[in-house]
């Protein structure tokens, strides 16, 4: 479980970490990164806030783009963002679209060859990580939550809703909140799980989850830009919002009038997302 640092940049007074290591979850070597905020040097405890990118991410589009080391340095949270696939691997088929192989693991388990003994990222993201971030950073163990943008938002949701209590909260920007319904998420998913008569689909979908949820109390927080490309054919919020209201399960929407789908809209309601967990993490 050795780590090898790729990159150390100071900033707003803490420390934007870049780390490699050899996966067991995923079998090759990936990156992630850590933000660790200059109230580590107090030897303090640190709660963790673990971000999920989308397709076509590494670990460096949040990084660079998404401005949350400001907040996180205010706040005092370590936040942790690993790549978005298994990389490096070769696999026939792994590079030929931006929805599907690298920069698009969606976060789950797969089960179909040849996909099936790498592309583990729910495992990895919710197992092999935490062990190694819990392990290697001054972090308070169990204080943790999560969040993400895109194919990476839905990557949070499912790892809070399949793992009750795991996080303290969650939130997603522009998710892609009902896999099952829309051509991302099909796509992937027959690649990943078989055909949807294989019947595992609903696992792997928020909006189908939210529906037999059971564990301690969950809001979700989730975020959406109104002149996102995406809203309309593949993020389906108001398919989730509806599931979510059939059953009584708390969730919040907030729409921002104008903001698109990238990380301009990230960076713009990034601090607020950390202010949110912040207070769910120190309850
Ligand atoms: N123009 C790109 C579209 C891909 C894209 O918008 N990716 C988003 C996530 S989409 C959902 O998971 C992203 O975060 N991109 C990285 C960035 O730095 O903006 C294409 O068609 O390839």
């Amino acid at each position: 479980m050795a780590l090898t640092e790729v990159s150390c940049n100071k900033i707003f007074g803490g420390l934007q970490k870049v780390f490699s290591h050899k996966s067991k979850e995923v079998g090759c070597t990936m990156k992630f990164g850590v933000f660790v905020p200059p109230q580590a040097e107090e030897n303090k405890k640190l709660p963790v806030i673990y971000w999920l990118s989308g397709l076509t991410c590494s670990e460096a589009n949040f990084i660079e783009k998404s401005g949350a080391q400001r907040y996180a340095a205010i706040h005092g949270v370590i936040i942790v963002n690993p790549d978005t696939s298994p990389r490096g691997l070769n696999i026939p088929g792994d590079s030929e679209s931006m929805d599907f192989g690298v920069g698009a693991g969606f976060y789950i388990n797969a089960t179909q060859s040849p996909w099936k003994d790498n592309y583990r990222m729910f495992s990895y993201v919710t197992k092999e990580l935490i062990e190694i971030v819990n392990l290697n950073f001054p972090v308070a163990e169990g204080k943790q939550s999560i969040m993400g943008h895109s194919m990476g938002g839905h990557g949070a949701l499912v790892c809070a809703l399949k793992n009750p209590g795991l996080y303290k909260s969650v939130s997603a920007f522009a998710p892609i909140s009902n896999p099952l319904k829309c051509s991302f998420g099909i796509k992937a998913f027959t690649g990943y799980l078989g055909p949807k008569e294989t019947g595992t689909w609903s696992e792997w979908d928020a909006t189908e989850l939210v529906k037999k949820y059971s564990g301690p109390a969950l809001e979700l927080l989730i975020d959406q830009g109104m002149e996102d490309n995406f809203l309309k054919n593949q993020l389906l919020p108001e398919n989730l919002m509806e599931a979510c209201k059939n059953v009584s399960f708390p969730a919040i929407l907030k729409k921002r009038e104008g903001y698109d789908h990238s990380y301009y809209y990230v960076a713009s309601f990034i601090g607020e997302h950390i202010e949110y967990h912040m207070k769910n993490l120190t309850k």
